[in-house]
C-alpha cells in the first residue's frame, strides 16, 4: 500500500500503527521522526523492530514517505504541522491519530490558511491507560472503531486510502462530523477520564487511603484504571476540548446534586429509578457492543 509510511511520534499508538500496518504487510519500510530529546525512545522503537530506522531531521524522514501519520501528543500538533509546511507535498497522504480533531483541524488552518486536501484527520477508539513504545502491539486496533473526519475539502482519493488502510489493520470505520466527533468523545473518553482521576486523587488525599486502597474491590479496579494513564496527554486533551467538556461536568456535577438529594430525604422510589434506568442504559450499551 505504501513505500515508505512515516510516524511523528512512535509510542503506543504509532508503535502499534507500525506493529500493525507491518504485520499486514501494509508498506515496506517504516521510519520515525522524533525530536533530540525524542532520539533515545527512537532507539528502542528500532531495536524493538517497530520501525526500520529514526531520524531527527524531519526532511530526511520525510524524504520518499507516502504516507506521514502524525502520532505525537495533541499539544504538539501545531508545532509539527509548522514543521511539515515547508516539506509538504501534494502526493503523499497525511493522516493523525489523535483524540481530539477540532484542535487539530484548527492547528492545519492556522498553519496553513486551509486544512490541505491531502491531510485526513482521524482517531482510533482504541487505547490503553499505558503509553509509550514498549507498551505497543500489533492487535490493538483490531476489532475496534476507527472515525475519520473528513472535511469538505478533503480529497476523496486520500480519504479511501487512509479508510483502508485502518481496515487493512482490522479497524471498523466510521466518519463523522469534526465537531461531533469531539462532543462524542468528551462523553465517552474524555469525562471518564477525568472522573477517574477526580474520585483516586480524592480518596488518595485522605489519611486513610492506605486503608481505603486495601480494601478496594473489583469495582474500584474497573473505575479507577484508566487514571493510570498519562497526565500530560490528558491535559492535552482537556485543554484542547474544554468547551465539550466543561458542560458535561456541569451536568454531571447536577446528577450527583440529585442523588445527594435523594439520599438526604430518604426519597427511595427516586434512588432505585435512577439506578434502574443507568443499569438498563448500560445494558443498552454491551448490547451493541455485540452487533
Ligand atoms: N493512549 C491512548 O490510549 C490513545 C491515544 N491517542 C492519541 O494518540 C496520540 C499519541 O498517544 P500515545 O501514543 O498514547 O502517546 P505516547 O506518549 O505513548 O507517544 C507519543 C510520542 O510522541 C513523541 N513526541 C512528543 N512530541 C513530539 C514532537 N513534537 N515531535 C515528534 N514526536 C513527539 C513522544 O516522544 C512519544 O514517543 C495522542 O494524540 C493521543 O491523544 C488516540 C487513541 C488512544
Ligand atoms: O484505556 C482506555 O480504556 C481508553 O479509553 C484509551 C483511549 C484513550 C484515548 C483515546 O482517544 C481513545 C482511547
Amino acid at each position: 500500500m505504501f513505500a515508505r509510511l512515516c510516524l511523528i511520534g512512535v509510542g503506543l499508538i504509532g508503535g502499534s500503527v507500525a506493529k500493525a500496518a507491518r504485520q499486514q504487510g501494509l508498506c515496506r519500510e517504516i521510519v520515525g521522526y522524533g525530536r533530540a530529546q525524542d532520539a533515545a525512545n527512537l532507539q528502542r522503537a528500532q531495536q524493538l523492530g517497530v520501525i526500520d530506522s529514526y531520524f531527527t531531521d524531519l526532511g530526511a524522514a520525510l524524504s520518499a514517505a507516502d504516507c506521514v501519520v502524525i502520532a505525537s501528543p495533541v499539544g504538539a500538533v501545531s508545532g509539527i504541522f509548522k514543521q511539515l509546511q515547508p516539506y509538504w507535498n501534494p502526493q503523499t497522504v497525511y493522516t493523525d491519530v489523535c483524540s481530539t480533531k477540532t484542535s487539530v483541524v484548527q492547528a492545519a488552518q492556522a498553519v496553513f490558511g486551509a486544512v490541505p486536501v491531502n491531510f485526513v484527520p482521524a482517531h482510533p477508539i482504541a487505547g490503553a491507560e499505558c503509553s509509550g513504545v514498549e507498551a505497543a502491539t500489533a492487535d490493538l486496533f483490531r476489532q475496534r472503531r476507527l472515525i475519520i473526519t473528513p472535511l469538505d475539502n478533503t480529497d476523496p482519493r486520500c480519504l479511501d486510502t487512509i479508510q483502508r488502510f485502518w481496515e487493512a489493520i482490522g479497524s471498523s470505520v466510521s466518519l463523522m462530523g469534526v465537531e461531533h466527533h469531539d462532543t462524542v468523545l468528551a462523553a465517552t473518553s474524555h469525562l471518564p477520564h477525568l472522573l477517574a482521576f477526580a474520585l483516586v486523587g480524592l480518596l488518595g488525599h485522605k489519611d486513610e487511603q492506605r486503608e481505603i486502597f486495601k480494601y478496594a474491590a473489583g469495582g474500584f479496579k474497573d473505575f479507577s484504571r484508566i487514571a493510570s494513564s498519562d497526565p500530560t496527554m490528558w491535559l492535552d486533551i482537556c485543554q484542547a476540548n474544554k468547551q465539550e467538556i466543561i458542560p458535561l461536568i456541569q451536568q454531571y456535577q447536577a446528577e450527583l446534586a440529585k442523588i445527594e438529594h435523594y439520599l438526604h430525604t430518604d426519597q427511595t422510589e427516586q434512588l432505585f429509578a435512577t439506578f434502574t434506568y443507568a443499569r438498563n442504559a448500560r445494558q443498552r450499551y454491551l448490547d451493541q457492543l455485540e452487533d
